[in-house]
This record gives structure tokens, C-alpha cells and sequence, in this order.
């Protein structure tokens, strides 16, 4: 036991990234739901000071655009076309998707940890299976409310942002409803038994026999009361590298509205009975000790749907404060 001192602190390291070198990746898109604003969050973020912060931390940092944000938005309005059955905007959700997906391959080509900033959750799509492909044997910490897992068949709301990860195993290849072109380049590398889910609370039935079938690991807020953040996040680790005692990669893709909404009030699809704020940064907190943290997202910021200023204010607050605490912040 080494000694533990009134100023005992973590030591946050990235084994993976010992140049330090940080990609920003802004995917400023709302397609994949139907709320506008999500495409701003990158935007709120960057204004609130988020790559200076992140440069503090010691990583070199620049910011990548792979499309822009009045691109998607002017798309996202006009294009009421773009409709398969009631799935919505397949092909711009695809193209926006794959966009993420060759920036995030870009920053890992060179080394550099992908911090994508959304837009809505559909992106996942791209940031996931982009990561698998460069770290195979990844785990990936799925921090939400929902489990994002309806496949085209399943999905009532016909939201794709409620889908990427079914798409990010190959769910939707034997479908009644068959895979858009515009979504079939999606690598299908995800294995079940490389996710665990954190903090669900709002899950369609449908979604919880795919869970089920799956075998698919996942610690809703009863478990967080049950046991704890702490002995949840030491149990998904393990879950995810099983043979090396929850060592090995990590990828977190983090949904806001994991947190309760009295933290993040701006968010599409909000859910009471969340994380606490410590909860949600102690979370990313220990990936840093880990020290194998390889990439993360942080989506489905939506500016727009707050009642006042506050609301955008502490929504963005916590959403930077969950990049600094992955990327080094320490509380001492
Ligand atoms: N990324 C999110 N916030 N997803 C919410 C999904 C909600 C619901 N399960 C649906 O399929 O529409
Ligand atoms: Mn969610
Ligand atoms: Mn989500």
C-alpha cells in the first residue's frame, strides 16, 4: 500500500500519445435527430475556451473541421427527401457520419488523441469504428442515458441518433429494412463483448432484448446506486479486458445526458434520475489514471433547448470540464 498523504493526488498519463499531440475534431451535425442547435455545440465549446484549456493541460492541440457548420444545418432543414420508411435523413447522417470517421483516422494516423465535439450522437458512427480499426482489441465505455442500440427495424422514433451502435456491430445487415448505401461503409468491427454501457436509465424495450441477445454488458443508474462509480467503472474495465485484469485500450463515448439534467439542462433527450456532476468527471477522471485512455466524444450539446443563459452556461461548463478531466485536469 503506498502512502496516502494529505496531497495525494492522480497521475493522468496517455501511453498511447506521448508526443501529447491532441486533434480537436468539431461535428457540428443534427441530423440524427430532430432538435435544431446540436449542430452549435462545438462551436459553444470552442467559444468557452476549450482548446486553450486543453493546451494548459501540456497537449498540443489544433482543430479539425471535416465539414462545417452551416453546411450540415442548411442540409438538415431543406432535405425532406432524405427519408427511408420513417428512418430519417439516412444520407445525410451517412455522409456526415463517414466525414468524422476519415478525421478521425486522419489524427490517429498521426498519433493524435481524437477528441470529437458533437452535434448529435449518429457521429459515433464514425469516431467508434475508426478507433477499433486503429487499437482492435479497444474497449469502448459507452456514457449514456439511452442505449443508442434500435436497430432500423426497431426504432419508433426513426432517429438514427438512437442507433449507431447496432450499426457499429453489423446489426442491420439482416434486417427487414436494408442498409442505406450511404450507411454501408461503416466497418461493423464493434464485438459485444467490447462495450459496456454506464449510466442508462431510458431504454425502449426493443433495445433491452437486443441487449439481452447481445450479451451486452450495462450498468444503469440502479447499479451506480448500488455499488458505486467507482466500483462500476473498475467492474467495466475488467469486463472489457477480461485476460489482462482491465488493462488495454479504452475509447469513451460520452453522452451528455448521462448527467442529470439539473448539470446539463441542454441537451435533446434529457432524463432525470442521472449521474451527479462528480460522478460524470470522476468517471473520466480514472480513465486518465488508467493512463489508456485512445479517444473520446462528447456529444448531443444542444444550446438551443435551454429555458435561459444559465442553462447554456452550465451545460457547457460541464461538457469542457468532461475533456479536461479525461485529458489531465486533476483536482489537486
Ligand atoms: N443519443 C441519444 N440521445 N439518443 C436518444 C435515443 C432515444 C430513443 N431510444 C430513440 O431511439 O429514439
Ligand atoms: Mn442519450
Ligand atoms: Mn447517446
Amino acid at each position: 500500500m503506498t502512502k496516502i498523504t494529505a496531497t495525494t493526488t492522480i497521475e493522468p498519463s496517455y501511453k498511447h500519445y506521448p508526443a501529447k499531440k491532441l486533434s480537436i475534431i468539431a461535428a457540428p451535425f443534427s441530423g440524427g435527430q430532430s432538435k435544431l442547435g446540436v449542430e452549435k455545440g462545438p462551436t459553444f465549446m470552442l467559444k468557452h475556451g476549450l482548446q486553450h484549456q486543453l493546451t494548459n493541460l501540456g497537449w498540443t492541440t489544433q482543430v479539425q473541421h471535416p465539414f462545417s457548420q452551416e453546411d450540415y444545418s442548411t442540409r438538415v432543414k431543406s432535405d425532406t427527401k432524405d427519408m427511408l420508411a420513417h428512418i430519417k435523413r439516412p444520407q445525410l447522417v451517412g455522409e456526415a457520419a463517414q466525414l468524422v470517421y476519415g478525421a478521425v483516422q486522419e489524427a490517429l494516423s498521426h498519433n493524435e488523441f481524437p477528441l470529437t465535439l458533437g452535434g448529435d450522437h449518429s457521429i459515433a458512427m464514425g469516431t467508434v469504428s475508426a478507433t477499433v480499426e486503429k487499437y482492435p482489441d479497444v474497449g469502448v465505455l459507452w456514457i449514456d442515458a439511452h442505449a443508442d442500440i434500435n436497430t432500423l427495424d426497431s426504432t419508433d422514433s426513426g432517429n438514427l441518433h438512437g442507433c449507431p451502435v447496432s450499426f457499429l456491430m453489423g446489426l442491420n445487415k439482416t434486417g427487414k429494412l436494408e442498409c442505406p448505401p450511404s450507411l454501408q461503409w461503416v466497418p461493423a468491427n464493434l464485438k459485444p463483448e467490447k462495450i459496456v454501457y454506464i449510466g442508462l436509465r431510458d431504454i425502449d424495450a426493443t433495445e433491452k432484448e437486443i441487449l439481452k441477445e447481445q450479451g451486452i454488458n450495462a450498468f444503469s443508474m440502479y447499479h451506480v446506486d448500488k455499488f458505486g462509480i467507482n466500483k462500476v467503472i473498475e467492474m467495466a474495465l475488467m469486463l472489457l479486458h477480461p485476460e489482462t485484469a482491465g488493462v488495454g485500450p479504452i475509447m469513451c463515448s460520452y453522452d451528455v445526458d448521462a448527467l442529470d439534467p439539473l448539470f446539463v439542462p441542454a441537451t435533446g433527450t434529457p432524463v432525470r434520475g442521472g449521474l451527479t456532476l462528480r460522478e460524470g468527471l470522476f468517471l473520466v477522471e480514472r480513465l486518465a489514471e488508467t493512463g489508456d485512455l485512445v479517444g473520446l466524444d462528447i456529444v448531443e450539446v444542444n444550446p438551443d433547448l435551454a429555458a435561459h443563459d444559465v442553462h447554456v452556461s452550465d451545460t457547457i461548463a460541464a461538457s469542457c470540464a468532461i475533456a479536461r478531466c479525461a485529458l489531465g485536469e486533476t483536482l489537486l
